[in-house]
């Protein structure tokens, strides 16, 4: 298992590969995070025993792991048949779980939020921390609604982490609004804790947007699959009935949104690329790349489980919504597009990893690029980019971004690749592979 803290910066950066022939390869992408990491907290809910098979194996993950220990569950690798590490079996915590515990969250926004109602439903006090740039994140919302079901949380006033939950062994549950504007997984968490609730929950969201709907979706749809009563027949209302969620043997689906700078590196350098395991239907965020990569150019064909993306090279920019964290995925492929690109419907992106609008526009920008900010997201025009240090602000989709930009800028250099570890440790090397090519020719910054 990848250790939480094996996120160590790289000081003198990542020479981005440039191929100098357009890729053609198979890429197989390890499991998803969402799917990981929100299977994994209703197995710690559930009624026994859960296997997970072809998990993912990140800093994330690792990080949930250690947090659902931490709380009193069991989880043990078993040998899995992916190429991507071993299946996780899960233990739930125990009915009586109790004792307190401290939680380091990381930057996973999936396990500041996921997890503290997990805590309110034991006997304790459990402590939650995370990097630098986690203490930057929108936590208020989860404070606020564990406070409101009756919790003591103790964040200092400061509406972020780090803070502490003071479970009672129950959370009697009922109706609760928020607003989840800045996060869905102000929604999601609840949501996976709520047939837990002795009355169950009827979450209202009363905000004006709602980012993320098909995160909220995919949590609707898990937890449906374990057996929970979920109605979300009313627009931004969901009723979670109480009840047992039901332990289950599932395998992961890849994460398609990690495939997305892998498809990308095909619009970039005129090239095929084929992702295996792509599933007929799904509720992840990056089934979308189906729509979107077409939309700037190129083809698209899903058959026989097989993802195919082939392109002539020539990337057309357009207008994007709601594109959540496939966005900087989004922003690189249209800062290298020969017609102007708005991004729309990402404003909660400034409180992600990092801010990601002022990073995306600061990096694209410092490479020649023209991109500026607006309320809710980017507007990129096209402009010559030329080599230089792309930033990464602790953040994966930061790190791939530049990667992707690499493919067609000589000279890129990626500050810490190593950050792609919160979700992909094998980002790299899986990269240079392709870059390589069967005859071994990518060239790199260092190199040209
Ligand atoms: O629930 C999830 O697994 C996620 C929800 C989204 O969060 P936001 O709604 O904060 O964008 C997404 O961006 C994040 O990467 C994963
Ligand atoms: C926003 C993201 O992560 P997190 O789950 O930490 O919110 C992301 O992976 O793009």
């Amino acid at each position: 298992m990848v250790s939480p803290s094996a996120l160590q910066p790289v000081t003198e950066g990542w020479p981005a590969p440039t191929p100098t022939d357009p890729v053609d390869a198979v890429v197989r992408v390890p499991g998803s995070k969402s799917l990981t990491n929100r299977y994994l907290v209703l197995a710690a809910l559930a009624d026994g025993p859960s296997r997970l098979r072809a998990p993912l194996h990140s800093r994330d993950s690792a990080l949930m792991v250690q947090a659902l220990q931490a709380l009193g569950a069991g989880i043990a690798q078993v040998p899995g048949s992916g190429p991507f590490g071993p299946d996780l079996l899960v233990e739930p915590l125990s009915s009586g779980a109790a004792g307190d515990a401290d939680v380091d969250c990381g930057l996973a926004g999936t396990v500041m939020r996921f997890v503290p109602p997990l805590a309110a439903l034991r006997n304790g006090t459990v402590s939650f921390d995370g990097d630098p740039h986690a203490r930057q994140r929108p936590m208020g919302v989860t404070i606020e609604a564990l406070r409101a079901l009756g919790i003591e949380v103790d964040d200092g006033g400061r509406g972020a982490l780090p803070f502490s939950v003071a479970g009672r062994g129950e959370v009697a549950g009922g109706r609760l609004e928020i607003d989840a504007g800045a996060s869905s997984q102000f929604v999601s968490a609840l949501l996976l804790a709520g047939a837990r609730f002795t009355n169950g929950l009827h979450l209202v969201h009363s905000g004006a947007n709602l980012p993320s709907l098909d995160h909220i979706a995919m949590t609707v749809q898990v937890l449906r699959e374990c057996g929970v009563e979920v109605d979300d027949s009313v627009p931004n209302q969901w009723r979670v009935s109480p009840g047992t969620i039901r332990a289950f043997d599932v395998a992961i689906e890849p994460d398609l949104s990690n495939a997305g700078p892998f498809l990308a590196a095909a619009l970039v350098t005129g090239g095929t690329v084929r992702i295996p395991g792509w599933p007929e239907t799904t509720t992840q965020v990056g089934d979308q790349w189906c729509r979107i990569l077409p939309q700037m150019g190129a083809e698209a064909e899903l058959s026989d489980g097989v993802l195919t993306v082939r392109s002539d090279g020539k990337i057309r920019g357009g207008v994007f919504a709601d594109t959540s964290e496939l966005a900087p995925t989004v922003a690189a492929l249209c800062a290298l597009a020969d017609s102007p690109s708005v991004l729309t419907g990402i404003a909660h992106l400034r409180g992600h990893e990092t801010d990601r609008l002022a990073a995306l526009k600061t990096e694209i920008n410092r490479l020649g690029g023209s991109v500026t900010e607006t309320d809710d997201g980017l507007r990129i025009q096209p402009a010559p980019l030329h080599g230089g240090t792309f930033g990464t602000y602790a953040d994966h989709r930061m790190a791939t971004a530049g990667a992707i930009i690499g493919l067609a800028v000589p000279g890129v250099v990626v500050e810490d690749i190593s950050a792609t570890s919160k979700t992909m440790p094998e980002f790299a090397d899986l990269w240079t592979e392709l870059a390589a090519g069967p005859s071994g020719t990518a060239g790199t910054a260092q190199e040209g």
